[in-house]
């Protein structure tokens, strides 16, 4: 479904995508991400496809605000019934939570329910408009990290047995991750789109990297022809090797992965090596890093195996330096 929406105040925002399955629209914080959702929805005056010029009541859309809005007096089929007409409205809304699994906790009140229970329930009040598109604003937002991923990974299933296109705003690179398509926002309109693969494979621009929560993205500027190119990193006091195709002068935001970085072995390192100083060791389950101090810059830098010494000479692959046009 192509979504295509301008809106004028609060501010001014346009932007125009394809909603596929589960789409994530990144941006960053006061983008206007829940600004376009409620204007989709109807709830903030706009002109866009599809819906346009319609109520809010008229518009099929199931839209799951942050943190839910479920009505705290209301028990869980009572929030779903809101959604629904009809004499047998309370046997309709506990099919609903059967269908997200929560047909058991019918009678109780959101209060009583886990974060991401109470999500399933305002899932189940969306899925029961029949919505044509779900609205999802910030999904991840409440829950905590260990049940983050087990909620997505349920929500996601939700949407995609319901076969409705949901659209979900956040600037929470973990939700990006499990999108079947993503669209990143920058200065109010909609700068890159495609799967997280290829999104991933080509970040349009820093802003985009930094949104995909890419570490190690700077500023810098080109200087010498190609062939002799360098990069100057003003942060670090430094200026390195590079290869690109962009022209001599140039100002740019470049990127190069933690896992690209040499760290030389002591007394091994060339003479090109940049030192670093190690300001902190950080053990993830996304794996083991290492923060530098280039100068003023801090650069992550992934640690093999082994640890490091206090001081360290490093080298980056010109190859492994990605340059944007700032
Ligand atoms: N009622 C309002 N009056 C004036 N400005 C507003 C109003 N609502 C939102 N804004 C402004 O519009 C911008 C976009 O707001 P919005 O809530 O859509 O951002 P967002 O991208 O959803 O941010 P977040 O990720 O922090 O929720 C912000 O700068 C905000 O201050």
């Amino acid at each position: 479904m192509r979504v295509d929406y301008r809106i004028e105040r609060p501010v001014a925002l346009s932007a125009s995508f394809e909603v596929e399955g589960f789409t994530v629209l990144l941006g960053a914080s006061g983008e206007g991400k829940t600004l376009l959702l409620r204007a989709i929805a109807g709830l903030l005056p706009a002109r866009g496809e599809p819906f346009d010029g319609l109520p809010p009541q008229q518009r099929a859309v199931g839209y799951l605000p942050q943190g839910h809005a479920l009505f705290p007096h209301l028990n869980a089929w009572q929030n779903v019934a809101f959604a629904l007409r009809g004499t047998d409205r309370r046997r309709q809304a506990v099919e609903w939570l059967e269908r997200v699994g929560l047909a058991a906790l019918a009678e109780r009140r959101p209060a009583q329910l886990s974060g991401g229970q109470q999500q399933r329930v305002a899932l189940a009040r969306a899925l029961a408009r029949r919505p044509q598109l779900l609205l999802l604003d910030e999904p991840t937002s409440a829950l905590d990290p260990a049940t983050r991923d087990d909620v997505l990974a349920e929500l996601i299933a939700e949407v995609h047995v319901a076969g409705i296109p949901a659209l979900a705003v956040s600037h929470d690179p973990a939700l990006a991750a499990v999108a079947d398509r993503l669209v990143l926002m920058h200065d109010r309109r909609i700068v890159q789109a495609g799967t997280p693969m290829e999104v991933h494979a080509r970040p349009a621009s820093g802003a985009v990297a930094r949104l995909l929560g890419l570490r190690n993205v700077f500023r810098g500027r080109l200087a010498g022809a190609a062939g002799a190119q360098r990069l100057l990193w003003p942060e670090a006091g430094v200026s390195l090797p590079v290869q690109t195709m962009l022209a001599d002068g140039a100002n740019v935001e470049w990127h190069v992965a933690p896992e690209a970085i040499v760290l030389h072995d002591a007394g091994m390192a060339p003479a090109t090596a940049i030192a670093g100083s190690v300001e902190l060791r950080q053990m993830s389950a996304q794996g083991r890093h290492v923060g530098l101090r280039c100068g003023q810059a801090r650069l992550w830098a992934s640690l093999p195996s082994g640890d490091v010494a206090a001081a360290v000479q490093l080298s980056l692959p010109p190859s492994a330096i990605r340059c944007w046009p700032a």
